[in-house]
């Protein structure tokens, strides 16, 4: 049986272990099982079979898969797939070159090739449409499938370089499956974040081992599998993910929601700025607590409107930081991240990387060298965790501010003078292989809020810290029917238009302080948004 390539469907595409066989099932019976309930290509991979039992292994597979109208792929064996006329090989940058395996195997087989990086791209772009036809990005994420894995895993980012090398070097014929450590609590945000950043294409398919291979109930597990890879919104909160532009109107109910709903805000933040954090956020109306226990994170995310603000000022072990993205993450409470002096040491830059690829986040914010840096717009060192001195113009840091929204699919802040906010969430939708339908990061809602000078702000620790507990107040408070943007927007309009009630107050930095949090307080509770004196106005 000989498929046409451009029909070959990626989007399920199981890797065969026959090392990790739950007890009372076979291989054979989990391969069926995958395809009785979704699975769209197999691959048998057997690293530790002897060669006649390969083929064997392989010819029954083949006889299950032609039942389903499912190629068969062989991977690595160029020899079994000759010898069984398999579908087609997948080959790794160690096995044989590609051109010799498509002079073996002839124009009509599939040739998948294990790719980690934009230089791989290029290469296969060179050879042509006629080597190979599809590529494996990854390693995505550590897996235990991979023995000894020779690179680190490369996570979304690396996921979009790849997929921005295919756009480069236009090889459009050539379709891409996800591999390594992929699961169903990564497999949306994993669909969600890896689309090129000209939006014309996402990956095609998502390629699995151990959720199904290693299932007890492997019909269950791809079922499950299957719909949510069909899903196309992938709603990491529990509340509103459409674009819209925020009004005063829409401001007032977001304040009104978190009045009503009181959110608990959990702090997993730094020294300096436990206290202050606290009880900015008491002054909204929420409820504080600074935790950085393990044991208790779960527990906490699953409080009706939870919210977690995790700031990297000075630094809870990473474990405990990854459970506590994971535990929100799961019961899809908002997370607001701040990665604080993201640039200033190689420890931080490391640590925030890190994070970055290892959950969803609803809210990124940072002082304009956290967010350049993120947009890759500035690679000077950050001295410190303050923004440069030096000034940025508006155009740049609203671009800033949407390339970091699109990369990690969420609501992008970048504080400063003049403060930039960019929606990139798309309303949740995500799709394989379409990307954003070629929307780009130019094309998201910003909006910029500014109410003059007021450089005292600047002049106080933790100001932008507690602008991220103000934000984790209003995205935690908002009822399932509140908006994402709206909230992000209100807690910035809120806490500018706080900063120069404030300054026009004070005596001084220490009195500053002070002002803040009762101007923070009296404007929460009065809700009046229409008479606030930041301005907001549309940047595109
Ligand atoms: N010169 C300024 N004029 C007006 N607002 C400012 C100024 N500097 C900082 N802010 C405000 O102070 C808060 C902290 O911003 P920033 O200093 O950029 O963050 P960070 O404290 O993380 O470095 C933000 O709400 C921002 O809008
Ligand atoms: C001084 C300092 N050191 C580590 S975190 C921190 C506070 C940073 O607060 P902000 O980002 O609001 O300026
Ligand atoms: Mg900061």
């Amino acid at each position: 049986m000989v498929f046409a390539k451009e029909d070959v469907n990626y989007s399920l595409y199981l890797v065969t272990d026959s090392t990790m066989l739950p007890p009372g099932t076979t291989l054979y019976s989990q391969v069926e099982a995958g395809l009785k309930n979704g699975v769209t290509l197999v691959q048998i991979r057997e690293k530790d079979t002897e060669t006649g039992s390969f083929i064997e292994e392989a010819l029954d597979v083949q006889k299950i898969c032609k039942k389903y109208n499912v190629p068969l792929i062989i991977n690595d064996r160029i020899d079994v797939a000759m010898a069984i006329d398999a579908d087609g090989v997948h080959v790794g940058q160690q096995d044989m070159p590609i051109p010799m395996v498509r002079k073996l195997l002839g124009p009509s087989k599939i040739i998948g090739w294990s790719v980690g990086k934009p230089s791989e791209v290029e290469t296969l772009a060179k050879w042509g449409p006629d080597m190979v036809d599809y590529i494996g990005v990854g390693t995505l994420f550590p897996t235990l499938t991979k023995k000894n894995p020779k690179k680190s895993p490369m996570g979304p980012q690396g996921a979009i370089a790849v997929l921005d090398a295919l756009e480069e070097y236009k090889a459009s014929w050539c379709r891409t499956v996800g591999i390594g450590g992929l699961h169903p609590d990564n497999i949306q945000r994993v669909i969600s974040q890896c689309v090129a950043t000209n939006g014309k294409r996402s990956l095609d398919g998502i390629s699995l081992v151990s959720d199904i291979m290693a299932a007890p109930d492997a019909c269950a597990a791809t079922v499950r599998l299957r719909e949510m890879i069909d899903r196309t919104k992938y709603q990491f909160v529990d509340c509103e993910l459409n674009e819209s532009f925020p009004t005063a109107v829409s401001i007032k109910s977001v304040i009104s929601q978190v009045s009503s709903n009181r959110p608990l805000v959990q702090h997993v933040t730094n020294k300096v700025h436990q206290n202050f954090g606290a009880n900015v956020t008491l002054a909204l109306g929420s409820s504080p607590i600074m935790s950085e226990i393990q044991s208790e994170v779960s527990e906490l995310a699953r409080i009706p409107n939870a919210s977690l603000l995790l700031n990297t000022g000075s630094v809870a072990p990473i474990e405990m930081l990854k459970a506590a993205i994971n535990a929100y993450n799961e019961v899809n409470r908002p997370i607001t991240f701040d990665p604080v002096g993201y640039s200033a040491t190689e420890t931080r830059l490391c640590l925030n990387n890190n994070l970055l690829t290892y959950g969803q986040f609803a809210c990124i914010k940072g002082n304009s060298s956290e967010i350049l840096f993120l947009a890759k717009l500035n690679n000077d060192k950050m001295k410190g965790v303050d923004a440069g001195s030096g000034k940025n113009d508006d155009a740049l840091l609203a671009r800033a501010t949407q390339i970091v929204a699109f990369k990690y699919k969420t609501i992008a802040v970048c504080t400063g003078e003049h403060d930039f906010i960019a929606d990139g969430t798309f309303g949740g939708e995500c799709k394989l292989s379409s990307g954003t339908a070629g929307v780009t990061a130019e094309g998201l809602p910003c909006v910029m809020i500014e109410n003059g000078s007021i450089p005292i702000m600047g002049d106080i620790t933790a100001s932008g810290c507690s602008l991220g507990s103000t934000i984790a107040s209003f995205v935690g408070g908002l009822d399932p029917t509140g908006n994402l943007f709206d909230a992000v927007v209100g807690a910035v309009l809120l806490y500018k238009t706080a900063g120069k009630l404030a300054s026009t107050r004070c005596q001084g930095s220490g009195s500053f302080h002070v002002q803040l949090i009762d101007a923070l307080y009296q404007l929460f509770h009065e809700n009046k948004p229409e008479k606030w004196s930041a301005s907001l106005k549309k940047f595109n």
